[in-house]
């Protein structure tokens, strides 16, 4: 482990770092922010929640000029969440710098962002839609921009975004550095991206596996109509401290945290077709531990850094290896450690092992828990929350009422119906989830990648498999990408979920703006 103090960075920064808590640096850090220091362009690809937001913001901050009026960074992020998570970390690092950081997405009122980009920022991080529709109103000035950083990198290059990309890239100077991020790169993405690189250093943090090790990772074999109950059984018994529940579409999450929260759980959900509004308050309640369960699509899979997430469950097997790492990565951050449950069909195994192959780590089965050990689960539960008021001594109102009960009760019946009380018992309120259609059977990984870690599927034919045009009225996350008009703001033109064409590889894409 090295010290910042020994990578040359300057004593503002240092200051600003120390103040983040950071001691030491990461691997990712320690290995990219000397060759970014010196101008290279960097492809930086090491697993999730190692650090890699500070491995390019600490080189970028030291490249700013304060006293320049100018645009001198532009770092794009594939969702508005995730930009506004940068562009804070950012912020913090730039701080004693006094490194003026800007984020624009879409959803937020645009005549805000363009006053605000009159107060020249030095550093713009956004989401590509907006940054493109800034582009177009000629009210973001790139000509000055020196360095570009693709965060998430694979995701802003697969095909959802690569076209935006492009457009922006032809604003930005052809001598500026670029570096791109991220824990998964497939290698077909790794080549489109080092055509517009200039001989770019590969970064590449080895690990056995690409999950990160301290993330215990099970699977629960499991029919479409069961996994409700499973789930709650298995959180139940798990007790997680906060939890992301993965759907595969906007229509499964709605559901889902329907069912949760009928079912007594704080749950809310997350995608795309909320408001901009509505997203944030939610997970800002998740931050705050208002809500213990955000149920999500893979709109919260990259990027996000959220303290105190203990589980993930993929309610459905992501379609993507890639989808895989970035969703279970929302948990076991910066060495602590967490679990993830990935719920498969009999028919989507092919998909667990492929997802396995590529990450190198087998998923234990997970047995589902019996309704009596998700009971017990909740009753010690409730014994800890009663343990833990006591030991505050936070009952000075009750007592009186206490020594009321005890004169009638016996002692261990009256704690005994305390505790019933505050046990969440198992509940058979009836809840509605429409049942998915497994994924299109799959059992090998085309493409010869194997265990080398290549690329996502290949030629996978979304209009055979009928999914993306079902027209069951569902709201599929999992559209095939397309252009509409009026993108800004406008919830229907934010699309996530996964694109695909037959013959190009296949990773997970979303389209924000
Ligand atoms: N050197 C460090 N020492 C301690 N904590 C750090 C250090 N660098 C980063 N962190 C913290 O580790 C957490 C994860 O960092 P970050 O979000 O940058 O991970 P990431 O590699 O970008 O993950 P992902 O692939 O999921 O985007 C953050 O809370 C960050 O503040
Ligand atoms: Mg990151």
């Amino acid at each position: 482990m090295t010290n910042f103090s020994e990578l040359n960075i300057s004593e503002s920064t240092l200051k600003s770092v120390k103040r983040m808590g950071f001691e030491e640096a990461t691997p990712i850090q320690e290995g990219t922010i000397k060759f970014a220091m010196e101008g290279r362009d960097i492809i930086g690809q090491a697993q999730t929640g190692t650090g890699k937001t500070a491995a390019f913001g600490i080189p970028l901050v030291e490249k700013i000029d304060p006293k320049s009026p100018n645009i001198q960074g532009l770092i794009i992020a594939p969702t508005r969440e995730l930009a506004i998570q940068v562009s804070e970390e950012l912020y913090k690092i730039g701080q004693d710098k006094r490194v003026k950081i800007l984020s624009v997405y879409g959803g937020q009122e645009i005549g805000r962002q363009i006053r605000a980009l009159k107060n020249n920022p030095h550093v713009i991080v956004g989401t590509p839609g907006r940054i493109l529709d800034h582009i177009n109103r000629r009210t973001l000035k790139l000509e000055n921009v020196q360095t570009l950083i693709l965060d998430e990198a694979d995701e802003m290059l697969n095909m959802g975004f690569i076209e935006d990309i492009n457009t922006i890239m032809e604003s930005v100077p052809p001598e500026r550095q670029t570096l791109l991020f991220s824990a998964t790169m497939p290698t077909p993405i790794r080549k489109i991206a080092e055509k517009f690189m200039k001989t770019p250093e590969v970064v590449k943090i080895q690990s056995k596996e690409m999950t990160v090790e301290n993330i215990e990772q099970f699977f629960v074999k499991s029919h479409e109509r069961e996994k409700f109950d499973i789930l709650s059984r298995v959180i139940n018994v798990h007790q997680p401290e906060l939890a992301i529940i993965f759907g595969r579409t906007k229509r499964r999450v709605d559901e889902l945290s329907h069912a949760l929260s009928i079912r007594g759980y704080l749950a809310e959900g997350i995608h795309g077709d909320l408001s901009q509004a509505k997203r944030m308050s939610v997970l800002r309640q998740f931050k705050e531990n208002k809500i213990d369960i955000l149920v999500a699509t893979d709109v919260a899979a990259r990027g996000l850094d959220i303290s105190g997430v203990t589980h993930v469950y993929n309610y459905d097997i992501p379609q993507d290896p890639e989808s895989y790492v970035h969703r279970i990565g929302r948990t076991g951050r910066a060495g602590k450690s967490g679990v993830a449950v990935t719920f498969v069909t009999p028919r989507e195994m092919g998909y667990l092992r492929i997802v396995e192959e590529t990450t190198k780590k087998r998923m234990s089965p997970l047995r589902p828990p019996s309704s009596d050990e998700a009971l017990i689960g909740q009753q010690r539960l409730a014994v800890e929350s009663l343990a833990e008021m006591v030991d505050k001594n936070n009952i000075g109102d009750y007592r009186a009422f206490a020594t009321e009960l005890l004169e009638k009760y016996e002692a261990v019946d009256v704690i005994a119906a305390a505790l019933k009380s505050m046990t969440r018992e198992p509940s058979d309120t009836p809840v509605s989830i429409s049942e998915e259609r497994p994924l299109p059977a799959r059992k090998e990984r085309s493409g010869g990648g194997g265990r080398s870690g290549g690329g996502g599927y290949k030629g996978n034919n979304r209009s055979s498999g009928g999914r993306s045009s079902s027209g069951s009225g569902r709201s599929s996350d999992r559209g095939p990408s397309r252009r509409t008009g009026g993108r800004d703001g406008s919830s229907s033109s934010s699309r996530e979920g996964s694109a695909s064409r037959g013959g190009r590889p296949r990773t997970s894409s979303r389209r924000e703006n």
